[in-house]
């Protein structure tokens, strides 16, 4: 049996999405900007994936979109566009940010660093959340932009984006949230929210890889980060991929409507807890940053004695796909840089474990996991050298 729980590092095209896409392959398929007919036959749909979009997020209007090849490509045109807008050409120089950011955050801040930008690096609480006091005490005379991640992509937990959203516009300071790791898992409100940017990617909500979006909240001002067409407005260059675009606001149609995200807060979230209760009753296992006000779909579990990537080898032997973490990351054997955030040991961030389920998992398939699971620890507990349980008088050893 194949068994898919890698959901957070990407997901399935869903085959009704994939419906949608396919007529602008070989039928519809002119250039969006041409002004005969083969580039006017892809407006109509266009108009509805943005619609979608615009609608999904609590947006204004169409013109609050634009649609880039993935979030990493909207964070960076969020952050370098307010350093050009803000501190090239204006009087600020500080950006705050958090250390759990997926590195397409922390990477574009390290450059803006060696440009000579500050930055604040926020620490999470022990439940692995940053608090919006310490947002609050962190923004400065010359703060351009606080930008903190909607959910985390490792352990799933969800931040105060509401208040700090509050906090920023209180403050008068440009706020962007990375809502990738939320969108089509909990509701997600630019408006309510307060933010000024938001960025999202289509491929971790059943929709096409390599196609993304940016939130500009109307009348706010952001230089873009691709110059050369005057596609969306001028605000992002390039001949837009119109099949991914129109597969991206379908799925974000499926994703966010209300029976959707209960599907998600009941299906979903049941049979992770399924999955994190099994493994939890072995010893010296836990869930990182602890299993309240976490994405329904989440779980990073620490196993003590089991080198994550040797769990994974032995999952995958049996057919079984998840991460250590971002994949990004996954090609080295760096700790888990969001547990050593949580000042967990060198040897403990080691041990994380994520699973991250979606819609199309079923019952059956966590059983399945569950059994080649707590075979995998016993194995590799066996085989460690260095782990040695020694049961309490009540409990089995493994
Ligand atoms: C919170 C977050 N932001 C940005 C990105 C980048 O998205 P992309 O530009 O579409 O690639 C990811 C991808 N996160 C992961 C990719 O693989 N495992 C992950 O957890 C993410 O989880």
């Amino acid at each position: 049996m194949e068994v898919y729980l890698d959901n957070n590092a990407t997901t399935m095209v869903d085959p009704l999405v994939f419906e949608q896409m396919k007529p602008f392959f070989c039928e519809t398929y002119g250039n969006p900007n041409s002004l005969h007919r083969f580039g006017a036959g892809t407006h109509p749909k266009m108009m509805e994936a943005l619609d979608y979009l615009y609608t999904g997020i609590n947006a204004d209007d169409e013109d609050d979109i634009i649609i880039t090849s993935n979030a990493t490509e909207s964070i960076n045109t969020v952050i370098k566009g307010v350093w050009v807008d803000e501190i090239l050409n204006g009087d600020k120089n500080h950006i705050v940010t958090s250390e759990v950011e997926h590195p397409a955050v922390t990477a574009a801040c390290r450059f803006l660093e060696s440009q000579g930008v500050s930055i604040t690096y926020l620490p999470v609480n022990e439940n692995g959340v940053i608090e919006a006091n310490t947002v609050r005490d962190s923004i400065k005379e010359d703060t351009a932009l606080v930008s903190i991640m909607w959910a985390n992509n490792e352990t799933g937990k969800l931040f105060p984006i509401e208040e700090i959203g509050q906090i920023c516009k209180e403050a008068n300071v440009l706020f962007h949230s990375d809502a990738t790791q939320a969108i089509g898992k909990v509701p997600v409100d630019v408006q309510k929210a307060n933010l000024d940017f938001m960025s999202f990617s289509a491929h971790k909500f059943h929709g096409p890889k390599g196609v993304g979006g940016t939130y500009i909240k109307k009348g706010v001002k952001l230089t873009p980060l691709l110059h050369g067409g005057e596609q969306m407005g001028g605000k992002r260059a390039g001949t837009v991929d119109v099949a991914s675009m129109v597969g991206m606001g379908y799925a974000m149609h499926l994703a966010t409507n209300e029976m959707a995200l209960a599907y998600e807060d009941n299906h979903v979230r049941k049979l992770r807890d399924r999955l994190e209760s099994a493994i939890l009753e072995l010893p010296e296992t836990l869930v990182i940053g602890g299993t309240e006000n976490r994405t329904p779909n989440t779980t990073l579990i620490s196993i003590r004695g089991v080198e994550g990537e040797s769990m994974l080898w032995d999952l995958n032997q049996k057919g079984i796909g998840a991460s250590t973490g971002s994949a990004c990351a996954s090609e080295d054997l760096e700790a888990n840089p969001v547990m050593n955030a949580f000042g967990s040991d060198s040897e403990l961030a080691h041990t994380g474990v994520r699973f991250s389920l979606s819609r199309f998992n079923t019952q059956e398939q966590i059983d399945y996991a569950i059994e080649v699971i707590v075979n995998a620890v016993k194995r590799l507990r066996n085989l460690s050298s260095s782990y040695a349980y020694a049961p309490k008088s009540h409990e089995s050893g493994l």
